[in-house]
């Protein structure tokens, strides 16, 4: 059991959201008149293992100064980078250089109806198997691949597929590690996961619910304002 474990959680959130197609970038359209970030951050902040967040932001980011954070735990602020996986790598550098983080929470910016009762699960999984997870749901549709000229190649088993989420939840050196071994390799990293699999290891999945949407496209935003609105616990 990992109960005094220093849990950091690191904030990617120095996208453009150029398939949002908004006037800013995603995480700073507003919801119950708070940004998306704000919501997602004070979703991790809200669970009393989390000591604080780290918020990876663009360096020429002009909104991030303007936000308050109505809680008592730090708000440190890093520099993201060209990709996703780039900007995590930063705020876990900092969890661990300036925090002393012993674990990292990593959750999108733009996830901002993160469930509580889904986080303490994450958390509780992980730290009593001292083995890092993901919260994911399983595929609920038929999945086809597609030919290059969208037809359909294949059925694909849906049996074992997981849709994977975020929070992600890993031992800090760990995690650093394995982005820093698996980018320098030129792997392909969407998520902190796909980072410790390179290592060859298995990351636990743990259950969530589909309302954890990522806000991408220009639908998602009416449909987060709604979950939001129905206060899931
Ligand atoms: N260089 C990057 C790219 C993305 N992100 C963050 O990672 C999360 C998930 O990425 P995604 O949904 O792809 O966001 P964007 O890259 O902004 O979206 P798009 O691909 O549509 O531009 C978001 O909170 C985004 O701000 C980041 O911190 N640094
Ligand atoms: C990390 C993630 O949200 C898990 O589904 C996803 O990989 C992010 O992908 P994006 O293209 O950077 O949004």
């Amino acid at each position: 059991m990992n109960n005094a474990a220093n849990l950091v959680a690191v904030i990617p959130a120095a996208g453009v959201g150029s398939r949002m197609q908004a006037d800013c970038p995603k995480q700073y359209l507003t919801i119950d008149a708070q940004p998306v970030l704000w919501h997602s951050v004070m979703k991790v902040l809200a669970h009393p293992q989390v000591t604080r967040a780290v918020v990876a932001v663009s360096a020429t980011d002009p909104y991030i100064a303007d936000i308050q954070w109505p809680t008592d735990k730090p708000v440190d602020l890093v520099h993201g980078g060209k990709e996703r996986a780039d900007s995590v790598l930063a705020g876990i550098r900092h969890a661990i250089e300036q925090c002393n983080a012993d674990w990292v929470l990593v959750h999108d910016a733009a996830r901002p109806c993160l469930r509580a009762a889904d986080l303490s699960q994450l958390i509780a999984t992980t730290l009593n198997a001292n083995q890092g997870g993901i919260l994911a749901v399983p595929v609920r549709d038929t999945m086809k691949r597609a030919t290059g000229s969208r037809q359909i190649a294949q059925t694909v088993d849906r049996n074992a597929l997981w849709h994977a989420q975020t929070p992600q939840m890993f031992p800090a050196v760990l995690l650093a590690d394995a982005l820093t071994q698996a980018l320098a390799a030129g792997a392909t990293v969407t998520d902190e996961a796909s980072a410790i699999e390179w290592l060859g290891q298995q990351p636990l999945l743990v259950e969530g619910h589909a309302d954890n949407i990522k806000i991408t496209h220009p639908e998602d935003l009416a449909l987060a304002r709604f979950y939001l609105t129905q206060e899931l616990s």
